[in-house]
């Protein structure tokens, strides 16, 4: 049987993966795509580090010209993260003629066309499903199984550590920091955990989801983006006791015939299946003309879950290098649409608010929101504090340009402090 040899860029949580999976699982890849697969190098930034995964026969090195140099190795796995460094190893990767699959969003999401572009001019293959949902073979299932439906919706909790934390601190009251450090030590953040707690990994993630739903590339600057490191455990409880759960939910939808794609907490009702979604899993909710609801479930960060992603893009472009086709993008759709204005986007919110305890305070809320055209559905005093008290609001469905004016006029009232104001999603 012929042999493929592999290159590996990283050896971290998803790399280590890669390794794991590719020797024991060698007989049936082998048997599937016909060829052996050999993991030949794998390139490390620190020499020293102790790794736990049998690298006999593999050599292992800190210097990137191996891959390139090295013409025996048809396909290379990036699984290092970052993105200036990333995109200039895939580029020479590429441009040398070697098939790339990578787990990189911030990548794809950032340089996506230009490398998907240059793929396909050196008849490489280009895969990322592991880049969106970890585990979740969404990509693949959206471009073979969605391709002739019209997609209206994709809803997504596509960040494992973010709905780690939100589970942890809705379950089991554990605080926010200490939530974190589990999640980091579990493998499930990224190297610097702030994108994922900012909402930015979700955003990105976003990006490649609207890319192949929509047909759309758009930017971080096309997407609203909010995080979850300013919720408050009070909050969590408040939405709790009105029957939803807080989820940092990734939003591409169609509005009339415009999209908006954002990324933020948002209250799901406990009824919906999205919000039964719990720890490091993910789940992405997509709506079609034809098929009506869906949703695709599993876990969406960790070692074997990522790796087993990878791996079905390496036995992708194994099978397209056998059967002579490589070189077409993982995902041609493409289709002109603008993106929604403020005016267009509707939803009811969930907002809480600090406001002194005296006279006077609700009328001058009510003024505010009558002024913006809006209107409670809900309205509750959750805590009576040294002379302030924390309300909680549920509005019916409004604009966001209507919620920018809600907020606006808060920001004049010097005494009261905004604490959250967050979507909530309805039905499906
Ligand atoms: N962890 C997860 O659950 C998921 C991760 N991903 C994505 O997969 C990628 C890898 O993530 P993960 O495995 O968690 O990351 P890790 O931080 O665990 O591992 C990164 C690896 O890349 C190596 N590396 C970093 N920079 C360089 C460089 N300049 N040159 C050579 N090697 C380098 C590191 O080397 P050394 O070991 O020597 O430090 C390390 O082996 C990222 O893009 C991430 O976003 C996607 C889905 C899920
Ligand atoms: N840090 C990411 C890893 C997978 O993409 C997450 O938590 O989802």
């Amino acid at each position: 049987m012929e042999t493929i040899n592999i290159g590996i860029l990283g050896l971290g949580t998803v790399g280590s993966g890669v390794v794991r999976i590719l020797q024991s699982h060698a007989d049936k890849i082998s048997s599937i795509t016909g060829r052996k697969l050999k993991v030949k190098t794998v390139v490390v930034r620190d020499m020293t580090k102790k790794r736990t995964v049998d690298l006999d026969g593999v050599t292992l090195t800190d210097d990137f010209e191996m891959l390139i140099n090295d013409d025996s190795i048809q396909m290379v796995v990036e699984v290092m993260g970052t993105v200036e460094k990333a995109r200039e190893y895939i580029k020479r990767l590429l441009e040398a003629g070697k098939h790339v699959v990578t787990a990189n969003k911030d990548l794809i999401a950032t340089y996506g066309p230009e490398l998907t572009k240059l793929a396909k001019e050196k008849k490489c293959d280009l895969f990322y499903e592991a880049s969106v949902a970890g585990g979740i073979p969404i990509l693949r299932t959206i471009v073979n199984s969605f391709a002739a439906d019209q997609i209206v919706s994709v809803k997504g909790i596509v960040n494992g550590t973010t709905n780690y934390i939100l589970t942890q601190m809705n379950q089991n009251n554990v605080a926010y920091e200490e939530a974190l450090k589990d999640a980091q030590e579990l493998g499930f953040a990224e190297a610097d955990p702030t994108n994922d707690v900012e909402g930015i990994d979700a955003a990105y993630k976003m990006i490649i989801l609207t890319q192949f739903a929509f047909g759309k590339d758009i930017t971080l600057d096309d997407v609203k983006i909010e995080g979850i490191s300013k919720i408050q455990l009070s909050d969590i409880k408040e939405a709790k006791r009105l029957g939803y759960n807080i989820k940092l939910l990734g939003v591409a939808e169609k509005v009339n015939d415009h999209i908006t794609i954002s990324v933020g907490p948002v209250l799901v009702p406990q009824t919906h299946p999205l919000a039964t979604v719990i720890n490091e899993n993910n789940a992405v909710f997509v709506t079609g003309v034809a098929v009506g609801e869906t949703m695709f479930y599993g876990p969406g960060a960790g070692e074997l879950p990522t790796a087993n992603s990878v791996l079905s893009d390496i036995i992708s472009v194994t099978k397209n290098i056998v059967m002579g086709i490589t070189g077409n993008s993982f995902n041609d759709y493409s289709h002109e649409i603008k993106l929604a204005t403020p005016d267009e986007v509707k939803n009811p919110y969930y907002i809480s608010l600090i406001v002194p305890d005296k006279t006077g305070e609700m009328l001058k809320l009510t003024e505010l929101f009558t002024n913006a055209e809006a209107s409670f559905k809900l309205i509750t005093q959750t805590e009576a504090n040294e002379g302030f008290a924390k309300i909680s609001i549920v509005t019916h469905a409004m604009t966001e340009a209507q919620l920018l004016k809600i907020e606006e006029g808060l920001k004049q009232e010097t005494d009261v402090e905004l604490l959250a104001a967050y979507k909530v999603l309805e039905k499906g």
